[in-house]
């Protein structure tokens, strides 16, 4: 009898199930409230395709959790995520779980490991939050010079681009604790700027009112083009180890892969570092038929930037398409330029 995709698939959960009886798949995370969650959505989407199975989180603190001040201090490098893969290369734990946003695009993924499964992607807009005593629920209608919460260069820049008398300011922790400086009032901050998902993730979208910014420039609207990877969580393995990546594989969703590979492609040849204001977002064209990448770079105030868009059916092509053109229009010294 031919064998049909059913029974191979069954086999990997055999596999897998006989290897996880002993130990637990120990899945490592950072331990924010956010991080515990996509972890705890990763342990169940586990559970779901190989029935049984025994998960355990394993909580593990990044640079970034452990340094109070500014990240840009400690010279970038996957400040949040070092720690969890060298857990993963030593055996500690069996998956990573990352923000994709949150994986350099400048530093090589560590020896002997890989993405084996890219999440459906959530939502990818930036939102503005507002204190929850505060009348104004736009940016546009904030004063003159107001005080706006991002640590994000990229967040800084756009909304420069369309209120350059912000004043915008780093902000440091996890989203719970952001959220709660905005409403005391620490810092004297009116606004706060933070992605969609995040605040989902973390049971607050429903929570709070907050202003959807638009990705696309509508008149004198403040627009957010996302960071490459937004919205994605990405689970990291050990490539030897082929069971957990067969299993990661089956987990993996193709369009979020292929929009992802798109947009790091792009990432990738700007040699962009952890302080370059970059964005770019990949979809598929409604026709499904070819990949659709916009991509953007700045400078720290974002008065100056370049922008560039590719169709490809080919992912990785658009992203190296809008990589070039965005290097023949000068992205280099922009980026550059912003070099600390
Ligand atoms: N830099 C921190 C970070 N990494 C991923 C998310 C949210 C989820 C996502 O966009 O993937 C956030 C919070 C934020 O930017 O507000």
């Amino acid at each position: 009898m031919p064998t049909t995709d059913t029974t191979t698939t069954d086999a990997l959960a055999q596999v897998v199930a006989q290897r996880f009886t002993d130990t637990p798949l120990r899945v490592g995370t950072r331990t924010s409230p956010m991080a515990l969650w996509q972890a705890g959505h990763v342990a169940d989407l586990l559970a779901k395709r190989v029935p049984g199975l025994r998960t355990e989180l394993v909580g593990i603190e990044t640079t970034a959790d452990n340094w109070p001040g500014d990240l840009a201090e400690l010279g970038g490098k996957g400040l949040f995520t070092k720690e969890i893969d060298r857990g993963l290369m030593a055996g500690q734990v069996d998956v990573a779980v990352h923000c994709m946003k949150d994986v350099p695009g400048d530093v090589p993924l560590p020896p002997g490991t890989a993405f084996g499964a890219y999440l459906t992607r959530d939502d990818v807009h930036d939102v503005a939050l507002f204190p929850a005593a505060s009348p104004i629920r736009r940016l546009e209608d904030l004063p003159q010079g107001a005080k706006v919460a991002t640590s994000s260069v990229r967040r800084r820049a756009q909304l420069h681009q369309y209120r350059p008398d912000l004043r915008i300011e780093r902000i440091r922790g996890n989203v719970n604790s952001r959220l709660r400086k905005l409403d005391e009032g620490t810092d004297g901050f009116e606004a706060m700027i933070l992605a969609r998902a995040g605040l989902g993730r973390i049971g607050e979208a429903g929570q709070r009112p907050y202003q959807l910014l638009p990705m696309e420039h509508q008149g004198k609207k403040v627009a957010v083009l996302p960071a490459v990877g937004s919205g994605v969580i990405g689970l990291q393995a050990r490539t030897a180890d082929a069971p957990v990546m067969a299993l990661l594989d089956e987990l993996s969703d193709p369009d979020t892969a292929a929009c992802v590979t798109a947009e790091r492609v792009m990432l990738h040849m700007l040699l962009g570092h952890c302080n370059s204001p970059i964005a770019g977002h990949c979809v598929r064209t409604p026709d499904g038929r070819e990949f659709h990448l916009r991509g953007m770079v700045f400078n720290r105030d974002g008065s100056r930037f370049v922008h560039a868009a590719a169709w490809h059916k080919d992912p990785a092509t658009a992203g190296s398409l809008v990589a070039a053109d965005l290097l023949r229009q000068g992205a280099r010294d922009l980026i550059n330029a912003t070099k600390n």
